[in-house]
């Protein structure tokens, strides 16, 4: 895979002396969808700013399909579709003459034949003579998108596309960009919802206080997500794990009151069943069994919380 955006080390420390970004190294690649997941303030904004060349660096690269966003800043703007936080329309605009509007922002001619499939693409082919003040909430995100991708960039991002919005419209959001990507768009959204990530996301980035603490493929943070604890609460303590019990990852814990075991819940089978049946045969009798899934919630929090520390 080629990667189409590449930061290297990047850093920005904002006028008043803050470190909104430390350091952030990260390749992505062509044709995929990344989700930036933080908490409020994280820095999310300011990585996507500095990437766009809103903002400028303190130090480090970033390139955008081999242009750098500062020495070569046209060339790698015309790369880039930005749909900002803040929807910004004019109200009395027709839909298809905003949209135009962008596209010659970039010094592009007008081309009917893109704008008739932008708009049919994201479903506003109808409302095109429409103005904005006519259009639903969802409508005029469409119409952001629309205007984001109507000079032909290669890389998309979506700066929060779904804070605030209901359910159904968020899972709109989620079959454009689904759509979009279908079409080789690169994708690259924040947010603050983890369902959002898990819905939509090749990867996943997890930032906080400036940093990027992890990027993993979404489908392995699945599989740890698919990770369950079965907790067997003993009679009696044990001083070692009996030899009938050795077959099994099992550990003692809570000095010795308890074992646990870890497993996937989507093999074939857990091992419970023979499990429980040589514990009784290694004869430790159980008092009580629970069992915890964690989440891309805990992983999460915990990430957080590491990085806060
Ligand atoms: N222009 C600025 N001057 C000084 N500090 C800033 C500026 N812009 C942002 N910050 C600070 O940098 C930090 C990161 O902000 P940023 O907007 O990038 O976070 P975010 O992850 O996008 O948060 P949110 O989800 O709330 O939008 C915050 O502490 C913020 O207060």
């Amino acid at each position: 895979m080629t990667s189409i955006v590449d930061i290297r080390d990047l850093r920005k420390i904002y006028d008043g002396g803050f470190e909104a970004l430390k350091g952030v190294s990260l390749s992505i690649e062509e044709g995929e969808i990344l989700a930036l997941l933080g908490p409020n303030g994280a820095g999310k904004t300011t990585l996507i700013s500095t990437i766009c060349g809103i903002t400028n660096p303190s130090s480090g690269h970033v390139k955008v399909g081999g242009f750098d966003v500062v020495e070569q800043y046209r060339g790698a703007r015309s790369m880039i579709g930005l749909v900002p936080q803040e929807m910004s329309l004019e109200p009395f605009t027709k839909v298809k003459d905003t949209v135009a509007f962008s596209r010659g922002l970039f010094g592009k001619p007008r081309d009917d034949a893109k704008m008739e499939k932008i708009l049919r693409q994201l479903s506003l082919w109808d409302k095109r003579d429409a103005r904005i003040m006519e259009l639903s909430g969802g409508m005029k995100r469409r119409v952001m998108i629309a205007k984001a991708l109507i000079h032909d960039p290669k890389v998309l991002f979506l700066d929060e596309p779904t804070a605030g919005v209901d359910v159904e419209l968020r899972k709109d959001m989620w079959d454009v960009v689904a759509g979009l990507k279908q079409e080789g768009v690169t994708i690259i959204l924040t947010t603050h919802y983890i369902e959002e990530a898990e819905a939509i996301a090749d990867r996943v980035g997890v930032i906080n206080g400036g940093e990027l603490l992890l990027v993993e493929e979404k489908n392995a943070l699945m599989q740890r997500l698919g990770q369950k604890t079965l907790q067997i609460e003993l009679q009696e303590a044990a001083s070692n794990i009996p030899d009938a019990l050795s077959a099994y990852e099992v550990e003692l814990v809570n000095g010795g009151t308890a074992l646990r075991y870890t497993y996937d819940t989507r093999a074939e089978s857990t091992g419970i069943t023979r499990l429980l049946a040589a514990l009784s045969e290694a004869g430790l009798h159980m008092r009580d069994l629970q069992t915890e899934q964690s989440s891309l919630e805990d992983i999460f929090v915990g990430l957080v919380k590491e990085g806060a520390a």
